[in-house]
């Protein structure tokens, strides 16, 4: 999938099905049920003394299924070691099976506290509270007393509450990361194999910090349907990794098209994107009264406007990456600059209205590219919704790499990145200060820079898109969420 990065830096990530699959599975390897619930709420209380040693009380809220039916094997745990329990109750209907098991195990202790109130979670001495209400047998939209009880759950946090999150965090649709009101969690314990919602969307917000516990389910060796990329492996994958004895040849050269009135800046941020990710050399081709702004700001940044030289003319080796689409427009001016990119060969990053041309004209890419568009843009080209794009994020992202044979970055607070052969890379911490114009500007130039050095489109946008992440998130860290400018992470690579 990737060559360079080693598969110990991939989280392996799985769809509900495979995780339904391998829970029975073990079942029925093991003949019951109940024994696996015991380990996952051993694994739980493991993980909440490990966090809190001093532990003197605990609040554990449940629902009506399984994932209630874990929360009460830590509170019959906890009330085994004189840890004062207040069990808070959200069940509709009576329990069943192996959580019914489990509630007369726990209510069989005298010294749980057990309330349906959840409002008395405000005033519990408590600090350290576990959320069991739902698992991934959650099916939005969620129901009045239960999103009372995740508003309860989020204002104790609020006032300084540890959270913990059996399996995910309530209210997270872990097929999608999705949750439209979702229990904020300190540490999620996720069993059986990782989630991949707890990577998207809201799931990537609201899971602060995730650890996986096997409960040693049979491993059925389903391919996950997607890899989390570890942040720390970017530190031996710079986006161009300078060598001792190098020549700016050695980092090969891009050329940025894009830039038309009114949008002269994207296309200067992506072509001192890719300079600043370590190319050997850039050219900026781009509408002639930008040409000075460009010189000004980047003196080693080569620049022309596409009326003086043609592109095929600047693309000189068949080495020469081409990002174009960066404040490229939509104008007559535009679509003569898409026919010429199309008459050119040789790799190219598709990003902004590049992307907009490439839906109406609608061929497949016939040559290595990368795609950037956000969900907006990945609906255009499907011709579908945003919201549909948001539903599923893998797929749509397939859908296009399939589509116009290329990879895909679909970015995002987390990001997707696939490639025509069904392997998918998510990526990134969410990173608010990067909700600006110019953010994806900054990416296809980096994306650009690392194609030119790597080669390889996957594994170019993977190191692009993880470092355009991490940049931002330290820089944000050092300017600010609000003032930062997209274009000073590139001052945070290395
Ligand atoms: N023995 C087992 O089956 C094991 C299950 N595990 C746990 O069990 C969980 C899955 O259990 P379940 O399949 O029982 O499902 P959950 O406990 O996740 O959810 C089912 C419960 O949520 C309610 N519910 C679903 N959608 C709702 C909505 N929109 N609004 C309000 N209520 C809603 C249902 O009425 C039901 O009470 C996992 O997440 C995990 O925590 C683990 O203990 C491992 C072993
Ligand atoms: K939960």
């Amino acid at each position: 999938m990737l060559t360079r990065i080693p598969e110990r830096y991939l989280v392996p990530l799985y769809r509900v099905e495979d995780v339904r699959r391998r829970e029975q599975a073990s079942f029925a390897q093991e003949g019951e049920s109940y024994a696996m619930m015991h380990r996952a709420g051993e694994a739980l209380y493991r993980h909440i003394l490990h966090h809190n040693a001093s532990l003197k009380h605990l609040s554990v809220v449940v629902g009506g299924g399984n994932n209630g039916g874990d929360g009460l094997v830590v509170a019959a745990l906890a009330a085994q070691d004189g840890i004062e329990v207040t069990v808070y109750d959200c069940s509709s209907k009576p329990r069943t099976g192996d959580a019914e098991y489990a509630e007369k195990v726990a209510f069989g202790y005298d010294t749980i506290q057990i309330t349906r109130n959840i409002e008395a979670l405000n005033q519990d001495p408590g600090q350290v509270v576990v959320d069991g209400l739902l698992g991934i047998g959650f099916h939005p939209p969620i129901s009045e007393d239960l999103a009372n009880a995740i508003a309860a759950i989020n204002q104790k946090r609020a006032q300084g509450a540890w959270v913990v999150s059996v399996d995910c965090p309530s209210g997270l649709d872990v097929e999608t990361g999705r949750g439209a009101l979702l229990v904020e969690a300190d540490l999620v314990v996720t069993f059986i194999a990782d989630k991949l919602g707890h990577y998207l969307l809201d799931g990537a917000v609201a899971c602060h910090q995730i650890v996986m516990e096997s409960l040693q389910a049979v491993d059925l060796l389903n391919r996950p349907t997607a890899y989390f990329l570890t942040p720390a492996v970017l530190e031996n994958y710079p986006p161009c990794l300078r060598l001792p004895n190098s020549h700016k040849g050695t980092y090969g050269h891009v050329t940025v098209l894009g830039g038309d009135l009114g949008f002269g800046g994207a296309a200067i941020m992506a072509s001192e994107a890719a300079a600043k990710s370590g190319v050997g050399t850039v050219t900026l081709m781009t509408q002639s009264r930008h040409l000075s702004a460009s010189l000004m700001r980047n003196p080693n940044v080569m620049c022309v406007s596409p009326e003086d030289i043609g592109l095929g003319d600047t693309l000189r080796s068949s080495e020469s990456v081409l990002v174009i689409g960066p404040g490229l427009g939509r104008t007559e001016w535009s679509e003569r600059n898409w026919q010429a990119f199309l008459a050119t060969e040789g790799p190219a990053v598709v990003d902004a209205d590049a992307l907009y041309w490439l839906g109406v004209y609608g061929q497949p890419m016939g040559r290595p590219a990368v795609l950037t568009p956000h969900p907006g843009e990945a609906a255009r080209l499907l011709q579908c919704s945003t919201a549909d794009i948001l539903e599923d994020l893998v797929g749509s992202a397939q859908q296009i790499a399939t589509r116009f044979q290329s990879v895909v970055i679909l970015k995002g607070a987390t990001s997707v990145v696939v490639n025509q052969n069904g392997d998918v890379v998510i990526l990134g911490q969410p990173c608010p200060a990067l909700a600006k114009g110019g953010s994806g500007d900054v990416l296809s130039g980096m994306v650009g820079a690392c194609l030119a050095y790597y080669h390889e489109p996957f594994e170019a946008a993977v190191i692009a898109a993880a470092w355009h992440n991490m940049a931002a998130n330290k820089a944000s860290l050092v300017i600010g969420q609000i003032s930062m400018q997209p274009y000073q992470l590139l001052d945070y690579l290395e």
